[in-house]
C-alpha cells in the first residue's frame, strides 16, 4: 500500500469493477435505447474516474457535463453542500443521468435533485458506483447502483479521504490502525 496509508482491505478489485461498469451501462443502454442523446452529469472530484468509464461503455450519443459539490472533511458530512461550480444551464428537454460515485448519507444526492428539478430537463436518473443504505439520511434510491455496501468509509478509484488516494484502481475499505 502506498501514501503512508493506514490498514486497507481491498473490497473491489479493479477487475470487479470493470465488470460491474460494463453490466450497468449495458442497463442503461437497454433503458434509454440508442436514439435519443444522453447527457451525463458528473459529479465532481468523486465519480471522475467512474464517469470516464461509465460513458465509453455508452452506446447513444452522448453529452457529458459537471458539476463539482463538495460537504466532506475526513471521513464525515459537514453537513453543508459547498456548490463549487454553476448547475449547468443547458438541461432543458434533454435526458440526464447523473453520475456519483457514492452515495453515503444522501444529503448531496438530495441537494442535486432538487436542484435540477427546476432544470426543466425530460428526464433525470442517478447512476452511482456506490451505495451504503444504511448511511442514508435523506429519502433518496438511485436508479443505477454498482455495488451496495456497509456504512466503512472506502477510498480508491475517486474515492478520496482529505483528497488523497483517488488514484488507486481499486476500492478499499479504510479502518483505523
Ligand atoms: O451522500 P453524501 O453523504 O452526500 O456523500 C456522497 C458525496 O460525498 C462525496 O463528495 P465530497 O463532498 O467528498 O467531494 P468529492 O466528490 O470532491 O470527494 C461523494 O463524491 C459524493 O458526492
Ligand atoms: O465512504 C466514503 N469514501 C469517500 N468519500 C465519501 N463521501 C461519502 N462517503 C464516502
Amino acid at each position: 500500500m502506498n501514501n503512508n496509508l493506514m490498514n486497507v482491505g481491498v473490497l473491489f478489485s479493479e477487475l470487479d469493477i470493470k465488470e460491474r461498469t460494463k453490466i450497468i451501462a449495458q442497463q442503461i443502454n437497454k433503458d434509454y435505447g440508442t436514439n435519443e442523446t444522453l447527457v451525463v452529469l458528473i459529479v465532481l472530484h468523486g465519480a471522475l474516474i467512474f464517469g470516464a468509464d461509465l460513458v465509453r461503455n455508452l452506446e447513444m450519443p452522448t453529452e457529458i457535463e459537471t458539476i463539482r459539490i463538495k460537504s466532506y472533511e475526513g471521513t464525515a458530512s459537514t453537513g453543508k453542500i459547498n456548490l463549487v461550480t454553476p448547475l449547468p444551464t443547458s438541461l432543458a428537454g434533454k435526458h440526464v443521468l447523473i453520475v456519483e460515485d457514492i452515495v453515503d448519507t444522501g444529503r448531496s444526492i438530495h441537494f442535486l435533485l432538487n436542484e435540477l428539478a427546476k432544470s426543466e430537463a425530460i428526464s433525470l436518473k442517478v447512476c452511482s458506483l456506490l451505495d451504503k443504505p444504511e448511511a442514508h439520511e435523506f429519502p433518496v434510491k438511485a436508479d443505477y447502483v454498482g455495488f451496495t455496501i456497509s456504512k466503512n468509509f472506502v477510498i480508491g478509484y475517486g474515492l478520496d479521504l482529505n483528497g488523497k488516494y483517488r488514484n488507486l484502481p481499486y476500492i478499499a475499505n479504510l479502518t483505523k490502525a
